[in-house]
């Protein structure tokens, strides 16, 4: 029985279904559908940074999966589908998307990540329609649209988290976890349709074939409905963040900022041929213009770019040049860069905004600087790479014989105060932006006194003392940081937040329930981290550690492992070599947080 007319109108056409989801088959095979299954061979690697909203991605990827299936069944099936369905769902917390995680490692991740919160399940669906033309070109229509429902998930323990990922369940799954099996278990609630998490918005869909097949039912309230046609030799794919309609033969647009390249029609082979290398191609040519970008980030932020465009937004590219006092030709070229790094919109009339990213973290008043952090990154840690052939072929660390320095030391503190300011920005900026994630990774309410070794501008103890208003906080650092640390105190200074000058490596530390070791671990060997642990170890009950938490097989974050390259005496570290140190110390690890935000965090307690 059918009891959507419209399914049953489908009859006699040959519908395909561009997904091997086995949710997805089971759901539209249980209300009648009769279909093919063709997995699509698009890969899911469109460039998320350039969608304004996760939604986007998902529609985007669900449309080049139908896509590219409906281009390749006449020529490698012999047969040209009436109906393709593409579907991608996608996680969202925290505007952060999740898809499948690539191994265990990556599943933890994200299951700790929406442990005990709610997460958006966000499923694209297009519906790509063929038709044949008298010419016999085909003309591809595709309507798309997407369905979001809301999960919330309990809070999950380490072993409930660890027994679900070794159930091998969360492999194939976005976010890491089926609804409809053993993942049902994790979720406390959820807020719209169930379907759409386990993979595919049915009621949404048959609504959406309704409007097709009984256009008269059509209303405004119509989805996003665009229509896309090849009837010319090149196939358009538009700026992903624009909702227009594209006509007949429109000219390629991709470098503008469409995240896939153009996919010609020339023949079958050449077609798959050229889709897989342009992904390949595609993904070598970021890495390698890697530095291009950066440096053009550097540039700009250094130039004020951002600054001047958010107190004038909407200047064109000539006024921009003006305020920046630099040529005109240069600085177009700089801002067309950033609109296509997505640092820059263009709006119309060719004037220039910054664009959300650039507004929160690159712009100087910005709560979220990382204006501080990008000096850095651009007068220190670009000139130290510049030895890093040098550094692989003898072994060295990068700053052994540079006589630009990373790590602050009571040696190289004695450098200019520009520097050494420039350094503390830099901590500074990272700090504001992934200290909250740390400071309430873990519930340190019972702390009632904290000392933060290392704690250089104070941003994590402010924090510290914000969220826990029954904590004071030490921070312990060398005297020139002490000294330089007053321009950082935010307005309205705490006074449970005070500064300890001293080298917590000769000096005496003060006493604390809690100490915190936020990126110190790291620059130092396992000889000197004993040394530090065993010293903390008698002035404290517990200890936060927290720092970029390389995978077990150590394949992976690639942040943590590029961070390894330009280390000095020190090294990188998996959440359980850290954990290693610490119990040999008489700490036990009580809890472990990916946080996504940077850093990760550690906290153990003194047995
Ligand atoms: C990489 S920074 C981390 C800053 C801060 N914890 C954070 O996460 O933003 C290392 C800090 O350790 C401090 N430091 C290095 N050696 C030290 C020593 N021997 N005694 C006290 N502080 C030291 C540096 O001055 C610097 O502020």
């Amino acid at each position: 029985m059918v009891l959507n007319p419209v399914i049953s109108k489908l009859s006699g056409k040959l519908v395909v279904l561009a997904s091997s989801s086995p949710r997805r088959l089971e759901i539209l095979t249980n209300v009648g559908l009769r279909f093919e299954v063709v997995p699509s061979w698009f890969k899911e690697t469109l460039n998320k940074s350039l969608f304004k909203e996760p939604h986007q991605y998902a529609v985007e990827t669900a449309r080049q999966k139908a896509l590219e299936v409906a281009r390749r069944m006449p020529f490698k099936h012999l047969k040209t589908p009436d109906i393709v369905i593409g579907a991608d769902t996608i996680v969202t917390i925290d505007g952060l998307i999740l898809e499948k995680p690539r191994d265990k490692q990556d599943a933890y991740r994200m299951l700790s990540r929406l442990s005990g919160k709610e997460h958006s399940v966000c499923t694209g669906v297009a519906i790509v329609l063929c038709n044949q033309q008298e010419n016999e070109e085909t003309e591809y229509q595709t309507i798309d649209f997407y369905e979001e429902t809301r999960v919330k998930f309990a809070d999950l323990s380490e072993t409930m988290l660890w027994d679900y990922i070794d159930s091998g369940e969360p492999m194939d799954k976005a976010g890491g976890y089926g609804i409809q099996a053993l993942g049902g278990m994790l979720v406390e609630y959820i807020h719209g349709d169930f379907l759409n998490v386990v993979g595919f918005p049915l009621n949404r869909f048959c609504k959406q074939l309704d409007l097709l097949f009984n256009p008269e039912l059509a209303s405004n309230e119509v989805v996003h409905t665009d229509v896309r046609c090849n009837g010319s030799t090149t196939d358009h794919i538009e700026n992903p963040s624009s909702t227009s309609s594209l006509s007949k033969g429109q000219e390629n647009m991709s470098a503008a900022g469409s995240a896939v390249p153009p996919v010609t029609s020339r023949g079958p082979m050449n077609l798959v041929i050229e889709k897989v290398h342009t992904d390949d191609l595609k993904r070598i040519i970021e890495l390698m213009d890697g530095f291009k970008a950066s440096k053009a980030l550097f540039t700009a932020s250094k130039m004020r770019v951002f600054d001047l465009l958010q107190k004038r937004p909407g200047l064109e590219g000539a006024e921009v040049a003006r305020g920046l006092q630099a040529s005109l030709k240069g600085t177009l070229c700089l801002l067309e860069a950033c609109v296509s790094l997505g640092l820059l919109e263009r709006k119309q009339g060719g004037v220039y905004e910054n664009s959300r990213l650039s507004q929160r973290f690159l712009v100087s008043d910005s709560p979220s600087s990382l204006l501080g952090y990008m000096a850095h990154s651009d007068e220190t840690v670009w000139k130290l790479f510049s030895h890093l052939e040098t550094s692989v072929r003898e072994g060295t660390n990068l700053q052994a014989k540079s006589s630009t320095k990373i790590l602050y030391t009571p040696q190289t503190c004695i450098s200019p105060c520009s520097r050494k300011l420039r350094f503390m920005k830099a901590m500074h900026g990272i700090a504001e932006v992934a200290g909250p994630a740390v400071i309430t990774a873990f519930d340190l309410s019972r702390f009632k006194t904290a000392c933060d070794l290392g704690g250089c501008t104070g941003s994590m103890a402010h924090g510290l003392a914000k969220a826990y208003p029954r904590m004071s906080v030490t921070v312990y650092d060398l005297p020139s940081v002490v000294e330089l640390s007053g321009t950082f105190c935010p307005p309205g200074l705490d006074n449970r937040v005070s500064f300890v000058a001293g080298d917590f490596f000769k000096d005496r530390l003060p006493k604390a329930d809690l100490y915190i070791l936020a990126r110190i671990l790291h620059d130092w060997t396992d000889d000197k981290v004993h040394a530090l642990l065993s010293k903390i170890s008698d002035a404290c009950c517990g200890l936060l550690v927290s720092e970029i938490f390389l995978d077990r097989d150590r394949t992976g974050p690639s942040q943590g492992l590029l961070q390894a390259l330009g280390l000095g005496p020190g090294k990188q570290r998996s959440a359980g070599e850290y954990g290693a140190l610490l119990e040999s110390h008489g700490f036990t690890v009580s809890h472990i947080a990916h946080t996504d935000s940077l850093l990760d965090a550690l906290l153990c307690i003194k047995d």
